[in-house]
This record gives structure tokens, C-alpha cells and sequence, in this order.
């Protein structure tokens, strides 16, 4: 099996079950070297598994993959390389930083167990730390340090045997807010001097956006959708990834499909509308995903970012607006979130303040190249 020679990664017809479970099937990927890739997936869908079997710390049933060039599984000609023989470095949500030695025992297992020279191996513990901002710890037993600095001695282990790939799982997860913010900027600051590929394991969309150069979202052991960030997060393309991602998602029936729309709103070449009438009647425009088979009578799906639902007492202006009423409005520090309620529908909108609480009548403006109509049955 050939692979393409521009990807660092190729994975390709992956199958992992446990008993009768399908953890994963059919997962193909390419990675590019240097880039990062971010598996993202609600808890279950199998990320976790996929990194396994691309460490070699589980063995898939079924597949094949290579790494820099380097063949580390084929079921069909029963290649596994071990763990150590694939040439990468794992960063575990846990840390898994041993208490009972130094900082720099610490990093320098991985240089330990492949019998560096002592010198070579402080020096090159030294420099890792220095990269991690942990220069001053050197010597300090481990457990003397924060969950942050943890975290940063586990990077710096990971790394100090200088892998080309890196695998995190869930890396930032146990972090604060802040501290998550200020790794993220660090992990790509780091990528880009010390130049690794990486592979990203999360749950959190902002941590995949904010990471990565490319995104695939899992679900129940399947890839749903793969894609630029941009892409991914601005036009959905599946129901799945649109609930995953929290947009308000509705269920409705195409009323009719236009080339252009009857309010004249700017459309490319190619952009296909359609009109969804959603239960209680209301009647939406909205540009068609990537499915354009939908037509008159085609059960379909109206979905709307959180923060294109505009609520307004007065009138929202736009060509699309709604009379609603506010169910609930909830102050978050920078921006009010609301549910209002469009003839029975219960739609959320985040905005700055819009001056009303709950109970009051509202009109609600979705522009229509904001919403995605998606096939019911993609
Ligand atoms: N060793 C195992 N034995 C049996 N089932 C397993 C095993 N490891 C994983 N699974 C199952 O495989 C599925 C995928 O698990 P996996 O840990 O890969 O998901 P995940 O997307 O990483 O979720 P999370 O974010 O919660 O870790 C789950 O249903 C899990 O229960």
C-alpha cells in the first residue's frame, strides 16, 4: 500500500473493537509534517483509542500505519512496532509525572531508557527545560510543583527525545481556564520553533480550533467531518458536528429551494437557498450545506450559531424577522445569553445585552446566509 509522500501520517482502514464494541472503523487520516491535527469528539467516539493504536499501546484489528515514512502497523503483513520503535512523544491528560523523583529525573527518562550518554542527557534535560520555562527547577522533586508545571515537566518529556510526532490527549484538560489559554499559546509557539507534528485529542472545540491546522471530528468510531478549522466551524456540515459544535439545530420541511432568494440577499455563484418551515409554522431561508438534493417536501434541518440569532425589543431590521418571546436571559460576563421562543421553537441567541428579560415579547432577525440547511438524513 502505497502512501501519499507529501503526509508525515498516513492511517488508513483502521479497526479497533473490544468484545462486540466497534471503537473504530474504517478511520483513514493524513497528516502533513509539521501541522497538527485535532481529533475532536464528544466522550465515547473513539479519539482516545485512535491515539492508542497510533502509539502502539493498543493494537488495532484491522489497518495500516506509517509514520515518517516508516511502515509501525500492517495487519495484513502483521507489522506492530512497539511503542518505543514509533518515534514519538505522548502528552497524557494526567500528567502521569512521577512523584517519587526530580524535575529532571523526570524528563530524562525517555533519554534514560535509550541509554544516552549522562552528559548528553543533562544537557539536552537542560535545554528542554529551559524551552518549558522550568529552568530554575532543575533538581526539585516533582511533587513540589503546580498542576501547571506538571503539565509543563510531562511537555518536556515528551519532547526531549525530540520527536517528529507528538501525540496529546486531552493535554490541557486539567488545567484552569487561564492556564489552558496560556499553554495553547505556548504549545504553538513551541511547535513552530521546535517544528514537531502533532496529533490533538479533545473534547473541547476552542482547544481544536485554536490548535489546529486541520480538524477531524469523530463520532461513535467514525470520522463525521474533516476540514480547515475555518471551515469546520463555519459551515457545519453534518447534523452531527452542528449540535457538537452548538448551534441551535431544528427539524423542519423544505418548503421550496431557490438559486436566488426572494430578499435579494448576496449569494455566490453556487449558493443554493432553501425555505424551511419549522413546527408552528415559521417559515426560514436558509443556504443549502453541502447536500443539494434536498427539494419541496425533503425533511431537513435549520441550523443557527448561537450568536446569529439577533433579539431585539424594538425590531432587528434584516429581511428574515420573527415576532418571539424571551423564555430566559441569562447575564455571562461579556455577552447575555436567551432563549426565546419563535412560535413554539425554542431558539438560543448569545449578544451583548439586549435590554429585555424574560416574559417580554421580542423580534428575532436570523439573516439568512447565517442559517445552514442540512439534509435530515446525512
Ligand atoms: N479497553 C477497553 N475495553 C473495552 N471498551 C473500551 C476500551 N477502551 C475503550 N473502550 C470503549 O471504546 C469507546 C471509545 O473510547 P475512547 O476512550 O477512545 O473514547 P474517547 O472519545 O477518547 O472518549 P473520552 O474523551 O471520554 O476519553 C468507548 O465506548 C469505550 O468505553
Amino acid at each position: 500500500m502505497k502512501s501519499d509522500p507529501s503526509s508525515f501520517v498516513t492511517v488508513r482502514g483502521l479497526k479497533k473493537t473490544f468484545g462486540s464494541y466497534t471503537a473504530l472503523s474504517n478511520i483513514s487520516l493524513a497528516v502533513e509534517e509539521g501541522h497538527t491535527l485535532a481529533l475532536l469528539g464528544p466522550s465515547g467516539c473513539g479519539k482516545t483509542t485512535m491515539l492508542r493504536c497510533l502509539a502502539g499501546l493498543e493494537t488495532a484489528d484491522e489497518g495500516y500505519i506509517e509514520i515518517a515514512g516508516k511502515v509501525v502497523f500492517d495487519s495484513s503483513r502483521r507489522i506492530n512496532l512497539m511503542p518505543e520503535a514509533r518515534q514519538l512523544g505522548i502528552v497524557f491528560q494526567s500528567y502521569a509525572v512521577w512523584p517519587h523523583m526530580s524535575v529532571a529525573e523526570n524528563v530524562g527518562f525517555p533519554l534514560k531508557v535509550r541509554r544516552t550518554p549522562k552528559a548528553e542527557l543533562e544537557a539536552r534535560v537542560r535545554r528542554m527545560l529551559d524551552v518549558v520555562g522550568l529552568g530554575a527547577w532543575y533538581d526539585r522533586p516533582a511533587t513540589q510543583l503546580s498542576g501547571g508545571q506538571q503539565q509543563r515537566v510531562a511537555l518536556a518529556r515528551a519532547l526531549v527525545h525530540e520527536p517528529r510526532l507528538v501525540l496529546f490527549d486531552e493535554a490541557l484538560s486539567n488545567l484552569d481556564a487561564q492556564l489552558r489559554e496560556q499553554m495553547r499559546m505556548e504549545l504553538s509557539m513551541l511547535q513552530d520553533r521546535l517544528g514537531f507534528t502533532a496529533i490533538y485529542v479533545t473534547h473541547d472545540q476552542s482547544e481544536a480550533f485554536g490548535l489546529a491546522d486541520r480538524i477531524i471530528v469523530m463520532n461513535r468510531g467514525h470520522i463525521d467531518t474533516e476540514g480547515a478549522p475555518r471551515d469546520v466551524f463555519d459551515r457545519p456540515a453534518t447534523p452531527f458536528v452542528a449540535q457538537f459544535l452548538g448551534l441551535n439545530v431544528h427539524e423542519g420541511e423544505v418548503i421550496e429551494v431557490a438559486r436566488t432568494p426572494p430578499f435579494g440577499a448576496v449569494s455566490g455563484p453556487t449558493a443554493n437557498w432553501a425555505q424551511v418551515a419549522l413546527p408552528g409554522g415559521t417559515a426560514v431561508w436558509g443556504k443549502l450545506g453541502h447536500d443539494r438534493q434536498l427539494k419541496a417536501g425533503s425533511p431537513a434541518l435549520i441550523c443557527v450559531r448561537k450568536e446569529h440569532v439577533r433579539i431585539a425589543a424594538g425590531g432587528v431590521g434584516g429581511p428574515q424577522a420573527f415576532p418571539a418571546v424571551v423564555r430566559a436571559a441569562s447575564f455571562q460576563g461579556l455577552f447575555e445569553e436567551y432563549i426565546v421562543d419563535v412560535a413554539g421553537v425554542e431558539l438560543r441567541a448569545i449578544q451583548p445585552s439586549a435590554g429585555v428579560r424574560s416574559g417580554d415579547s421580542v423580534a428575532v432577525g436570523l439573516a439568512p446566509e447565517q442559517c445552514i440547511v442540512l439534509s435530515r438524513d446525512m
